[in-house]
């Protein structure tokens, strides 16, 4: 079974490549040129017909790692340019020897001026700013930044697009939009949610032959996993199972206008695996439901007693999906939530949760940005600058389990070490694409899984599903039903 995907943050990453040169003797410069071994080794194999190649260089070991490159690059009789953000001499001891390396060989290397076309070339690679990115780029690096993303040539980046931020993914100004990132030592925690899913490309690691006991003696900060980790949550089922076995959803939501989303979210249950699927909606919603899905068990719901006696029934609630924010709806609200029962809350679950916080029992809240920002009392922009950081924020202050989504969903829940779900595409930033998530994170809790659990493997299953999807008809026009099939088939690995 693959193991998930360890993630780490740049001091542990900087700790991991001080002891390797402290204890266990590695050259500082051997780890650079390792680094741009292993980085040009991918360039040819992604790019095998290459010929003209332009290095972009930061001050720092960043562009170190860039003009070794050039260099390597240059003896396999590749054309190689340099440019270097400022003239100024490069700022560490590896980076100037590895600028001096390449003078030797005859290299010569330009100072960039904004305003000027860079040279014409078949790929760039970008070695400006690696994880000593401190502040947003200005100057001439934004302008280079801005000109390869102008450039409309393959980019290659080193250890990260420059520009982003490698702990939280986020980019705070100008950023290099990579078709393909080497990284190096370890895996970035920030090159997996937000922005870093729009720039980095795809992502291979160049761990550079550190023993594993030198990494495994920093802390890792979060895992990773993709649609080949779904078997670890998803084991065959019992040859002696029977119904009673899977849990029984209770779906509350479908406000008049709003029926679909409280739909598309039962038969998100059903085809998750949950043995019963319910739901409590207006009236209007359940011939239409009953008509089109015959294995749900819709009921209309004027008054909450009606929903308790419903609830009474449910070993789980998924709350939220197309709830409204009425009287209806808050009466709904009020009761699921004082029936205690595990409960998956979305959408307008949530922003009744924020205008009226309380106490929740065993509970997976699913907020996209602009939710968790209503939660925490922040803006959507400011999630997004720190994806972990809110969506650990938001499990603490509600003791819950958190899925923030967007691109590169994040599970946080207190006492568990966050997971990046590095699946999903932007067909899935659609209507009814968060309802169904809600359904299948509440069939998984009805089949017995622990929250924080149904909340990775739920999220994996509808990002795998979306994936599948959209590989078989495209992004733009992905339905939300469309992920039915493949919910099924990934739910069964
Ligand atoms: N032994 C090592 O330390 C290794 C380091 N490696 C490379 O070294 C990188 C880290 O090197 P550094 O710590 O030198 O950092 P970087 O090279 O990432 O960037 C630091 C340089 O950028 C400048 N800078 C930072 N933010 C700026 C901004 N907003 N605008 C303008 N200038 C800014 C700094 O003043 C400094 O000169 C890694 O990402 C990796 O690419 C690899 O060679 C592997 C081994
Ligand atoms: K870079």
């Amino acid at each position: 079974m693959h193991p998930p995907i360890a993630l780490y943050r740049s001091d542990a990453i900087r700790a991991i490549d001080r002891r390797a040169i402290e204890h266990d003797g590695i050259d500082a410069y051997a780890l650079m040129t390792r680094a741009a071994a292993a980085a040009f080794a991918a360039l040819q194999r992604a790019w095998p017909s290459a010929r003209r190649v332009c290095v972009l260089c930061g001050q720092g070991n960043n562009g170190g790692d860039g003009f070794v490159l050039a260099r390597l690059a240059r003896m396999a009789g590749l054309a190689v340019q340099v440019l270097v953000v400022d003239a100024r001499a490069a700022s560490t001891e590896s980076a100037r020897r590895a600028r001096e390396q390449w003078q030797d060989i005859g290299g010569s290397t330009q100072v960039f001026e904004a305003g000027v076309p860079l040279p014409d070339c078949d790929l760039l690679v970008d070695a400006i700013f690696g994880i000593g990115l401190r502040r947003a780029p200005e100057g001439a690096a934004h302008a280079l930044i801005e000109a390869i993303n102008a450039a409309d040539r393959h980019v290659l980046a080193l250890d990260l697009p420059s520009g982003l931020d490698a702990d939280s993914g986020s980019a705070p100004g100008a950023a290099v939009r990579a078709e393909r990132t080497v990284t190096f030592i370890a895996h970035k925690q920030g090159l997996f949610t937000g922005r870093a899913r729009a720039l980095a490309g795809t992502v291979e690691l160049a761990a550079l032959g550190i023993a594993a006991a030198t990494r495994d003696a920093q802390p890792l900060s979060a895992f990773a996993v993709d649609a080949r980790h779904l078997a670890r949550w998803l084991a065959p089922r019992r040859r002696d199972a029977h119904k009673g076995d899977h849990g029984h959803v209770l779906a509350i939501g479908g406000d008049s206008g709003m029926g679909g989303a409280v739909r598309l979210c039962a038969e998100a249950a059903l085809r998750a695996g949950a043995g019963l699927v319910s739901v409590a909606t207006r009236d209007g919603n359940v011939g239409a439901m009953l008509a089109a899905r015959p294995e749900l068990m819709p009921r209309a719901v004027d008054e909450p007693e009606v929903l308790r006696a419903l609830l009474d029934r449910a070993d789980v609630v998924a709350l939220g999906p197309g709830l409204g924010r009425g009287d209806w709806s808050r009466d709904l609200f009020d009761a699921a939530l004082a029936a205690a029962l595990p409960t998956v809350l979305d959408a307008d679950a949530l922003n009744l949760l924020a205008v009226a916080p309380r106490a929740l029992g065993t509970a997976v809240l699913t907020p996209h940005p602009g939710e968790a920002g209503r939660l925490l009392d922040c803006s959507a922009a400011q999630v997004e600058a720190d994806r972990y950081a809110a969506a650990e924020a938001l499990a603490r202050r509600h003791a819950a389990t958190v899925v923030l989504k967007g691109a590169g969903s994040i599970v946080a829940a207190p006492g568990h070490t966050p997971v990046v779900i590095a699946a999903g595409n932007p067909g899935m930033a659609g209507g009814g694409m968060g309802d169904v998530l809600t359904g299948v994170i509440a069939a998984l809790l009805a089949q017995g899984m622990a929250p924080f659990d149904a909340a990775c493997a739920g999220a994996l299953l509808h990002a795998a599903a979306g994936d599948a999807a959209a590989r078989e008809g495209g992004e733009r026009g992905l339905l939300a039903s469309d992920l039915f099939p493949h919910l099924r088939r990934l739910a069964n690995p």
